[in-house]
């Protein structure tokens, strides 16, 4: 692999049965690999014992290369130099230093004045603006990542970008596209989530050290804080796969917080360990066939048994996130009358070792390597212990829940957002129509600034609904940020849709097949409704948006 090339060295090597090519001063053998490339053996023929760079960038991304390197790379140009890349400068070169630089507006353009009052704000937060980090391109990351200044975060959440940032880039974001095809993510995928302490940080509390000896590499567990845990959750998804995320975090992330938050202790201690380490796995499981956004309708029947030692479940549960593969599901059933409403479900830590669970993939529209299912539960023998809560007050740990899955879910769709715009903005400075780039067309900046600006509103909203959350306590934070929390999830998913059609055009044909340079923008095109539909409705968010914020503004004495 480390071996040095001269130009004319790999330029011996240009024929079908000895072919190298030259990508960035390193140096591929793709004899073999030339009979099963996606783009065609002659294409390759072409340009062997050649620098075929401006080639290679026209057609792929920079995740083939990260795929391929190990397997096709034989070496390096003897020209290459070996110095580590560049690295950004610690703190943005001030701008009184660039004297030759004169700032030229374009039309339209408001410049900045630094100014005595700005300076004043700087120092009455007293936060310094944190190192600029990642690719700089103007809103494919949030601002912060690019020397704004922020009152939320500090170097112990860049030190976590960095670490979430550097596994997707290695070990995921190449990838996602077979395990979307293949419907599954590698199980030591799911396994390192909970070594690397990634599990136990995502259950919007505290990190549970007393249940885990697993720790988060760049965070102390003191420190965890919630913008902590939207950063997993956000570098996760710039993977730019639905299927992913869910696959990792989507039963988890609403199955487990319940049982911690509500479960008896015995159980807790006896199961949490192993899911939190990645070993075992759990999932929410509430929607059933008949009974989606109409949770309170919900029909799989718990009957006590006459010893009021067990219940025995039967029923059916369908789109649960994960089923096929978990060990406990966190399962709404009903323990009282078919007439009882919400005041007769409770909620049950279902084990599948009990027997009578049957599970089967379900194949849906997107998120494919999420594992989407259909359960089927069967005269199954559950424990009393295994009650999360009390009985018939389930739908008060079903409420309690949905806070934190719905800012997951726009966690996921603003970064979704940004990895299209991301991709969009990339491919416009490279693909060229009628003798222009794409991106010197008004109608393509048009698109990408009406994207941008979605999803930075957004951002800015998510940021400070978290900052609320932070500082009340959970119930307070249910009852109060109810309406905003659901009023922002249709945003992001309102959001996340548009930004998927825009790039799809800016891609053009690219996006309408399966991967490729449109690839990402293609899959998360189809997870748009995976989104949109589940963990509340467009609809109903929209209206719980007014009804509950309404019925707060009562309690603190709104004038209308
Ligand atoms: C290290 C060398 C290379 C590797 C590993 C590689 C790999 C791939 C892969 C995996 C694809 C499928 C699409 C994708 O996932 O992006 C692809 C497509 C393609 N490649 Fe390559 N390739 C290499 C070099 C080249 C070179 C040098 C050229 C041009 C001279 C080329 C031209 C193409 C074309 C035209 C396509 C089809 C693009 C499309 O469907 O729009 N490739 N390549």
């Amino acid at each position: 692999m480390s071996k040095s090339f001269s130009a004319a060295d790999v330029a011996s090597h240009n024929k079908p049965d000895n072919l190298y090519i030259i990508v960035d001063e390193d140096v591929y053998d793709l004899t073999t690999f030339q009979d099963e490339h996606p783009g065609g053996k002659k294409i390759l023929t072409r340009v062997a014992g050649k620098d075929a760079s401006k080639q290679f960038w026209k057609y792929h991304n920079d995740g083939i290369l990260k795929k391929y390197k190990a397997k096709l790379q034989v070496g390096s140009l003897d020209t290459k130099k070996s110095a580590a890349p560049p690295t950004p400068p610690a703190t943005p070169p001030p701008a009184e230093k660039k004297e030759a630089v004169k700032p030229q507006a374009e039309s339209g353009t408001v410049v900045p004045m630094p100014s005595k009052s700005a300076k004043e704000v700087v120092d009455h937060t007293q936060e310094e603006a944190l190192d600029p980090y990642g690719d700089l391109i103007p809103f494919a990351d949030p601002s912060w990542y690019q020397g704004f200044h922020s009152p939320y975060f500090n170097e112990s959440h860049a030190a976590l970008r960095e670490e979430v940032r550097d596994w997707v880039s290695e070990k995921i974001e190449p990838f996602v596209g077979e395990w979307e095809e293949a419907r599954k993510v590698p199980d030591e995928i799911y396994k390192e989530m909970g070594t690397r302490g990634y599990l136990a940080g995502l259950m919007g509390m505290h990190y549970p050290t007393e249940y885990t000896d697993n720790r988060i590499k760049s965070v102390a567990p003191e420190k965890w804080d919630l913008f902590h845990e939207m950063l997993v959750t956000d570098e996760l998804s710039r993977a730019g796969s639905g299927g992913f995320v869910w696959n990792v975090i989507g039963g988890f992330g609403i199955g487990c917080p319940p049982l911690v938050k509500f479960g008896k202790k015995e159980v807790v201690k006896r199961v949490l360990p192993e899911i939190l380490n990645g070993d075992k796995r759990i999932c929410l499981a509430i929607t059933e066939p008949d009974a989606g956004s109409d949770v309170a309708n919900l029909s799989c029947e718990a009957k006590l048994t006459p010893d009021g030692k067990h219940y025995i479940v039967n029923g059916e549960k369908k789109w649960i996130t994960n089923g096929v593969w978990c060990d406990y599901f966190s399962t709404a059933v009903r323990t009282g009358t078919p007439e009882s409403g919400a005041a007769g479900v409770s909620m049950l830590l279902i084990e599948r070792s009990m027997g009578g669970v049957s599970t089967r993939k379900m194949d849906c529209q997107g998120v494919w390597s999420s594992g989407t299912t259909y359960i089927t539960f069967e005269d199954v023998k559950v424990p009393v212990e295994n009650l999360i809560g009390k009985e018939n007050q389930g739908f008060k740990v079903i409420m309690t829940n949905f806070n934190h899955e719905r800012i997951g879910i726009i966690i996921q769709c603003l970064r979704f957002s940004r990895v299209c715009y991301e991709e969009s903005i990339k491919y416009a400075h490279k693909r060229r129509t009628f003798g222009k780039k794409l991106i010197e067309h008004p109608v393509i900046r048009l698109k990408l600034a009406h994207m941008a600006r979605q999803i930075e509103a957004s951002y800015a909203w998510l940021e400070s609904l978290i900052h609320q959350i932070s500082h009340m306590p959970e119930q307070l934070a249910m009852l109060r940020l109810g309406g905003p929390i659901a009023g922002l999830k249709a945003q992001a998913t309102v959001t996340f849709e548009f930004c998927a059609r825009e790039a799809s055009q800016i891609f053009g044909g690219l996006s309408y097949s399966r991967g490729g340079q449109g690839g990402k923008v293609e899959r998360l095109y189809r997870d748009v409704r995976a989104y949109a539909i589940p963990g509340g409705s467009e609809e109903i968010m929209l209206d719980l948006s007014i009804r509950q914020s309404l019925r707060v503004g009562k309690v603190m004495g709104m004038k209308l």
